[in-house]
């Protein structure tokens, strides 16, 4: 199965959505949806059923449908007339999914229209804790067929054994192979082509190791603060928000091994063989290597914000915290002592997703001192790219030295139109093409890396550092690297 291939149109399917009245269907998955039913992706005789409890009908949700595209697909994307067959495409059903006397017949009758030999998705959007009464409702209900998939959002669980509920939960429903957790970060292009990257340039491939690398930076750092969305993020936090799942997917693919081939199966299996590696932290070496931060006033972009705390719908204090950085390690051959540094944070400078290998310095040489390391930056978000500095001789001059940038726009105008993350995934779902999701195993092994540093911040007498919203996150985070000689990009550069 190829990782590669996303545009091939897909055979007529029914995506049941549950949760289509909340804020990531109308954000992220309905404007996905349009877009490859613009590209010409999805056949004119695909279902797409939304469901929530609250009681519409399909013009009413139409309605709430065509808003939210307006809001969220670009303006040049947006063509009334593509846009009005796409919601002739879009029902909605009025259930409570957890319950097992809700509106099933309706549902039932719906996709019965249709037939059972078609790809059902059923996109489980709602909050966690009801994934499992839901996969057993539809099960009991009778409408998972052959060709059913089960996709569900993060966060799965908010430790080791919730985790372990919600998959054991869905599990007992859906076979395994049938269940897509989705990682919105393992659709983003720059993250597919890190495996593209190290495995189609046998150049970087051999100097991928402790040999050649002396550290790795995986930062996501955010602009935004709650959102609105507090009641979330206070019973959560960066750690379980960003790091158990997005952050630690990407160290997954920087640090694997070289998959037997791109079938979804190896692929896991290389990722989760790089999480079982990691060496714990817990309470005994946490304040050595985890630094958690929580912003206070300050200013982003030129505008004043507010603390955390005041964006909390009741300003309650609270220790949750809005930016942690990591020190990690694997304990294998390839990887030992070398520092993954992970670091993620709300209210940031900028809106940057980025990870940075280091090369270890040469020694002194024919070009006088010790040349530093170079540093392969690939840049997921903004602006994709890949940008390798590389030191060539300066024009006129006998052999003086100048850095250039060996840089690839992955989104250059001519090539690909970049796609928002949960596009690609959402016909994965469809094609039955799993190797961009997470498997149960690795799930649990990150939860289980994870869940020791939530219990020792737990049982911790000090909360999160403060830092002023708008800055790179506490001095902590600094003097985490400043331990071992090593600086943040950004505090390099300055
Ligand atoms: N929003 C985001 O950016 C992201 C969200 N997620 C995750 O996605 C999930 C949904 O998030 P979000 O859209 O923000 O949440 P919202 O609170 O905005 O939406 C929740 C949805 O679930 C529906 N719902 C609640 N209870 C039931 C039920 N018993 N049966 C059927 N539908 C029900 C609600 O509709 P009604 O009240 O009408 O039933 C609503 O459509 C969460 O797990 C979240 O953590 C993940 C990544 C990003
Ligand atoms: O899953 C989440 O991701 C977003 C950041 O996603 P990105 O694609 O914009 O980098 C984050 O804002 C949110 O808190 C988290 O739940």
């Amino acid at each position: 199965m190829s990782i590669t291939s996303q545009l091939e149109p897909v055979p007529s399917f029914d995506y049941v959505i549950f949760g289509a009245t909340g804020d990531l269907t109308m954000r992220k998955l309905l404007p996905a949806l349009c877009r490859r039913f613009a590209e010409g992706q999805i056949p004119a005789d695909a279902q797409i059923i939304g469901t929530a409890r609250s009681p519409l009908d399909d013009a009413a949700y139409r309605e709430r449908g065509l808003k939210a595209l307006r809001e969220y697909v670009r303006e040049d994307e947006f063509v009334d007339a593509t846009v009005e067959r796409f919601l002739g495409l879009v029902h909605y059903v009025s259930l409570n999914g957890a319950d097992a006397e809700g509106n099933w017949a309706g549902l039932s009758a719906r996709l019965d229209a249709a037939g059972s030999e078609r790809v059902r998705v059923f996109y489980l959007a709602t909050a966690p804790d009801l994934y499992g009464a839901i996969a057993q409702n539809i099960n009991e209900k009778g409408l998972r067929t052959e060709q059913s998939r089960i996709v569900l959002e993060k966060p799965i669980g908010t430790d080791l054994a919730t985790a372990r509920m919600v998959n054991e939960g869905v599990g007992r429903h859906f076979p395994e192979n049938s269940i897509y957790r989705i990682d919105h970060y393992l659709g983003k292009e720059a993250v597919q082509n890190v495996i593209a990257l190290r495995f189609a340039n046998p150049m970087l491939e051999r100097l991928w190791d402790r040999e050649s690398i002396e550290y790795v930076q995986i930062t996501a750092a955010e602009t935004v603060g709650l959102e609105g969305r507090g009641g979330y993020y206070d019973g959560s936090g960066a750690l379980r928000d960003m790091i158990q799942n997005h952050l630690l997917q990407v160290l997954t693919v920087v640090a694997m091994e070289r998959p037997s081939s791109l079938d979804a199966d190896a692929l896991r299996d290389e990722k989760v063989r790089v999480l079982t590696s990691l060496k714990p932290l817990d309470r005994n070496n946490l304040a050595a290597n985890v630094a958690r931060g929580q912003y206070v006033r300050g200013t982003t972009r030129g505008q004043a914000v507010p603390a955390y705390r005041e964006e909390l719908p009741d300003e309650a204090p609270s220790n949750t915290e809005t930016f942690v950085a990591l020190k990690a390690e694997i304990d294998n051959p390839r990887w030992q002592g070398v520092p993954f540094y992970l670091r993620s944070g709300k209210r940031m400078p900028e809106k940057l997703t980025e990870i940075v290998i280091q090369f270890r310095a040469g020694e002194p040489g024919l070009f006088g001192a010790a040349r530093p390391g170079s540093r392969l930056v690939i840049r997921v978000q903004p602006n994709e790219s890949v940008i390798l500095p590389l030191f060539v001789k300066q024009p006129g001059s006998t052999f003086g030295l100048d850095e250039v940038d060996a840089l690839s726009k992955l989104g250059e105008p001519g090539r690909i139109r970049f796609r928002d993350s949960y596009e690609g995934l959402m016909l994965d779902a469809v094609k039955g093409s799993p190797a961009l999701f997470v498997r149960k195993d690795e799930t649990e092994a990150a939860w289980a890396w994870v869940t020791p540093i939530l219990q020792g911040w737990s049982e911790a007498a000090n909360g999160p550092d403060a830092y002023a919203a708008g800055t790179w996150g506490p001095d902590s985070a600094r003097e985490l690297l400043a331990r071992a000689g090593h600086q943040w990009v950004e505090d390099a550069a300055a």
